[in-house]
């Protein structure tokens, strides 16, 4: 199956995450509701909301005028287009504060319909796919967050994330957005977080991987799982389609109560995982995208002509000489070819951080959390990191190996979500594919056809040419 590399990975993680010390990751958001909805006009929330967004663009380079963003939210065509502001969404004001401080100013598209089915009365099912970095884990966290009833003080909405990392991540998405909802409190379910035996968690959201979350709900019983009302996939493909997590997940979903609304989530959903999908989530909403809609139009797609390994390192080392680059993600097929790389990345002097899967989760996480602070600027990596890590930054990602599944065929799904670590939000972004051989070359003609769309070949001797693209 064409995730089995990441499947792999997720392999590891899981065990390595048995090491991992005890940390108290219970969140107490701190800070009192503020204002009322009625307190705050709506010409005030969008003038805050478009002047939180904009300071948030400028420091990240990205516009220089709200006109700009304006434009990307206004072109139907963009995956980030919205005809509705949050408030017509009908967020609790917390909520919408906690949306406001983030710098969201209006919703993308996947937020403004997914979020009317799931915030619909009785509980609606739905699946959805939407691009990368389009914003489906907002999407998702407002919903666990506006179902939860504060005043109950147990689990009553359960999310569920392929890897440690990405549990964290999506974990701190919630404590942002419910920094303004302090008596919503999140608990994350991942290996090192031990709790003594016949604890009643009271948090009323828990964010964890399958393993953990499935002997939180069974064998250690600090979550009654007849209680949860909401039930979130993320990355929803994967989950599916690992054997493990699927295994898992469906004995997580199998206590569950009949009424239990279920929310899966993933930028790719395979045929037959979709199908799946179906089968296992009774009277779906469903949103899907068309394969032509699948790549972002925002991010540029090329390929290298190269003869080995050295050839594509200097291949490398030129786009570095001709362009300026914010951040990268490199990714290769082996912990090997990786660990060379980033040796020889080193030696060129660039600040190279290495990630993969014989690592222990928490050495993982603080790997990505230096890369997200830009302490390192180039990150070399397996498909341990190909889904879901969002770093705003990244501007180039890098295919050292193209990905293949175990039999040697070309891994469209782990293609896009690698490509997808950038160009997040409406960003523009390069992602250039290295081809050493002729059998890579057919891989990479088969992923054009599978997306049906054109990847352009780049003469990396050509300096010029480089800085083009680049611009
Ligand atoms: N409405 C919004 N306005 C502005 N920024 C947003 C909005 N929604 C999400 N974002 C930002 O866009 C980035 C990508 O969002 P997110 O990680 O939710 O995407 P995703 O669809 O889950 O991506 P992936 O498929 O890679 O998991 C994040 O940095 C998030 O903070």
């Amino acid at each position: 199956m064409a995730t089995d590399s990441w499947a792999l990975a997720v392999d590891e993680q899981e065990a390595a995450a048995e090491s991992v010390g005890p940390d108290p990751f219970t969140v107490h958001t701190r800070r009192r509701l503020l204002r009322s909805r009625r307190e705050m006009s709506p010409v005030v929330a969008h003038d805050r909301a478009a002047q939180s967004l904009l300071n948030k663009l400028i420091r990240s380079n990205l516009v220089n005028t709200t006109n700009q963003v304006e434009v990307l939210q206004r072109d139907p065509n963009s995956p980030l287009y919205s005809v509705r502001s949050f408030e017509e969404l009908r967020l609790k004001p917390q909520l919408l504060q906690g949306v406001y401080a983030m710098g969201f100013n209006r919703p993308s598209k996947i937020q403004e319909t997914a979020l009317p089915m799931m915030l619909a009365e009785p509980p609606q099912n739905l699946i959805a796919q939407s691009q990368s970095g389009t914003g489906k884990t907002a999407a998702f966290v407002l919903a666990m967050l506006s179902h939860v009833d504060p005043a109950n003080r147990w689990p009553q909405c359960l999310c569920v994330s392929p890897t440690y990392e990405l549990a964290l991540q999506t974990g701190k998405v919630i404590e942002q957005m419910g920094k303004f909802y302090p008596e919503v409190k999140l608990m994350y379910a991942i290996r090192g977080n031990k709790l003594d035996r016949g604890v009643k968690l009271q948090e009323q959201i828990v964010i964890g991987t399958p393993g953990t979350v499935l002997d939180w709900c069974s064998k250690l019983r600090f979550i009654d799982p007849k209680k949860i009302k909401v039930f979130v996939l993320d990355e929803a493909d994967v989950m599916i389609a690992t054997q493990g997590h699927q295994d898992q997940s469906i004995r997580i979903q199998r206590m569950l109560p009949k009424n239990c609304q279920m929310l899966l989530f993933s930028a790719t959903f395979e045929e037959s995982v979709w199908n799946f999908a179906k089968r296992i989530v009774p009277e779906p909403n469903i949103i899907k995208l068309k394969r032509e809609e699948e790549t972002l139009d925002t991010i540029k797609q090329y390929y290298v002509n190269c003869n080995c390994k050295e050839e594509k390192f200097q291949a490398l080392c030129n786009i570095y000489g001709a362009i300026t680059i914010a951040q990268a993600m490199i990714f290769c097929h082996t912990r090997k070819t990786a660990g060379w790389l980033a040796a020889e990345l080193s030696r060129e002097g660039h600040q190279v951080a290495l990630l993969s899967g014989e690592m222990m989760v928490e050495q993982r996480a603080a790997v990505i959390e230096r890369f997200r602070d830009g302490k390192e600027k180039v990150l070399v990596t397996t498909n341990v990191c190909a889904r879901g890590i969002d770093v705003e930054q990244v501007s180039v990602v890098i295919n050292f190996d193209l990905p293949v599944d175990k039999d040697g065929n070309p891994d469209n799904e782990t293609y896009l979500h690698r490509i997808g670590r950038t160009g997040r939000f409406g960003k523009r972004g390069l992602a250039i594919n290295m081809v050493d051989s002729k059998a890579s070359m057919n891989i990479l003609n088969r992923i054009q056809e599978h997306f049906n769309k054109k990847i352009e070949k780049l003469d990396t001797d050509d300096l010029d040419e480089i800085e083009k693209i680049a611009n």
